[in-house]
């Protein structure tokens, strides 16, 4: 069986509200400095992070802030306060430590004074850089990938979703077995997985989680029969499936259009395992799955493991692509949940495109998306285009079926129906010309 996937490096703490901070503020909620000490108290006892960056000489200072803004967003959705960011720009990172020699001390420095509790690194780290930047900073080194892991583990709660976390908490621990965990262990007794009595030589031993790796991928083949043979009890209905970048509004649609009651809530990947509905628009019925999200520097590894829950979308007929339009960086997400598609080979499939949460979609605050084109806008001074001129672009633009809509405020919900409606209806009539859809099944 799947172990409880409790995993792995830091303690659990119950997370509260996010916060995206470049330091630590005095506010309520946050993490506050004593000013004697230095060091910084959070209300609940929570971890305390600092988030390093080294993006390449060429990226503007707003992604790489952006950039940041998620890594945070990623640490908060796993339990942890970010209490300050360092950057670093380089051709690319030092192949030692990430970081820089300088940048490294000036770490070592910051983390002994505020006493934060680990070190998050918005790339996945080699096991070497790993290993010496534990020795160096002496607390928890926390790679990009391991935090995401780290929240599936979370979420996971399907047999299937759970084995596939496993599997990916394994395969990222096996080249990295020398040094990472004992020290993880002198902490908590924590690795990967909570570990009975008698498991503790498991990072000792690559035999043994190789080992595990194997019976895994067995077990996932088993569950993938089973839920093959399930699949195909479905006959022969449309099925769609909602993708998209992580926290977009994908499971309040699948709320919405199947009236179930999906987890969904403002933390990245708060949806692992998929469920599917179905769904009868205007007598028109289809199944509607809901999928996990997709995030920029996704690991493969984890893409790899989560193959059976990307079946969803594989076998989708129609893919429903969520965007957030109100996300400064939505043009970025949309290229990411294309390319991550086209790695799963789903990416010639019928798509509808879903630009969801115009209610937040502000003039204001958003800077103007990059590489928007036909506004000819200068970035710097002009903000970013309306709503109208957005939607014209985009309509011209894209060449799958585009539509508006707020998913919370029930905006144009009527149309995404009829628009589902259609296509679906399409598909259907396709598939059996010239059958009623009862008695093609
Ligand atoms: N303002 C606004 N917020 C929305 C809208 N639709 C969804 N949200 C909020 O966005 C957050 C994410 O919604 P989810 O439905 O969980 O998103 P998801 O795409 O399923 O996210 P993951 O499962 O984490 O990948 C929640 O806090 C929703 O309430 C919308 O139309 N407008
Ligand atoms: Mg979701």
């Amino acid at each position: 069986m799947a172990k409880k996937s409790n995993s792995h490096s830091w303690n659990p703490t119950t997370s509260t509200r996010h916060h995206t901070t470049d330091k630590a503020p005095s506010g309520s909620g946050q993490p506050t400095r004593d000013p004697l000490t230095g060091t910084y108290t959070t209300e609940q006892g929570h971890e305390t992070a600092v988030l390093v960056a080294v993006p390449d000489k060429r990226q503007p200072e707003a992604q790489t802030k952006e950039y940041l803004d998620e890594l945070a967003f990623l640490a908060e959705t796993a339990g942890a306060q970010v209490v300050h960011r360092f950057v670093q720009r380089l051709d690319k990172p030092d192949t030692r430590t990430f970081v820089g020699e300088g940048k490294l001390a000036e770490i070592k420095a910051y983390v002994n004074h505020a006493k934060a509790s680990m070190v998050i690194f918005d790339d996945e780290l080699s096991p070497s850089q790993l290993r010496n930047l534990e020795a160096e900073l002496k607390v928890k080194i926390v790679d990009r990938s391991l935090l995401i892991i780290d929240i599936f583990a979370r979420r996971a709660k399907s047999a299937t979703a759970r084995t596939q976390v496993e599997l990916a908490q394994y395969q990222y621990l096996l080249p990295r077995l020398t040094g990472l965990w004992s020290h993880l262990d002198k902490q908590r007794g924590g690795g990967v997985s909570q570990r009975g009595p008698g498991e503790t030589e498991i990072e000792t031993d690559r035999r043994v989680v190789r080992d595990r790796i194997d019976f895994l991928k067995e077990k996932l083949k088993d569950l993938d029969k089973q839920s093959f043979t399930q699949r195909k009890s479905r006959g022969g209905v449309v099925r769609v499936a909602l993708v998209g970048y992580t926290n977009v509004g994908k499971s309040t649609i699948m709320n919405l259009l199947s009236r179930s009651d999906v987890f969904a809530e403002n933390k990245l990947f708060a949806t692992v395992d998929s469920t599917v509905r179905k769904v009868v628009l205007d007598t028109t019925p289809f199944l509607l799955s809901d999928t996990v999200g997709f995030i920029r520097k996704l690991p493969t590894r984890l893409i790899e493991s989560f193959k059976s829950t990307l079946d969803e979308i594989r076998e989708a007929d129609l893919l429903v692509h969520v965007v957030d339009i109100s996300h400064p960086s939505f043009e970025e997400q949309i290229e990411v949940v294309n390319a991550t598609l086209k790695d799963i080979e789903a990416a010639d499939k019928p798509m509808l495109l879903v630009f969801n949460k115009i209610d937040q979609y502000n003039l204001d605050t958003a800077n103007q998306p990059q590489g928007f084109e036909g506004m000819n806008l200068d970035e710097d001074v002009v903000p970013r285009p309306t709503l109208e001129q957005m939607q014209a672009t985009y309509m011209a633009k894209m060449h799958d079926p585009v539509i508006f809509i707020s998913a919370q405020e029930r905006q144009n919900i009527e149309e995404l129906r009829a628009l589902l409606v259609r296509h679906v209806g399409a598909i259907q009539q396709q598939r059996y010309p010239t059958q009623a859809y009862d008695e093609a099944e």
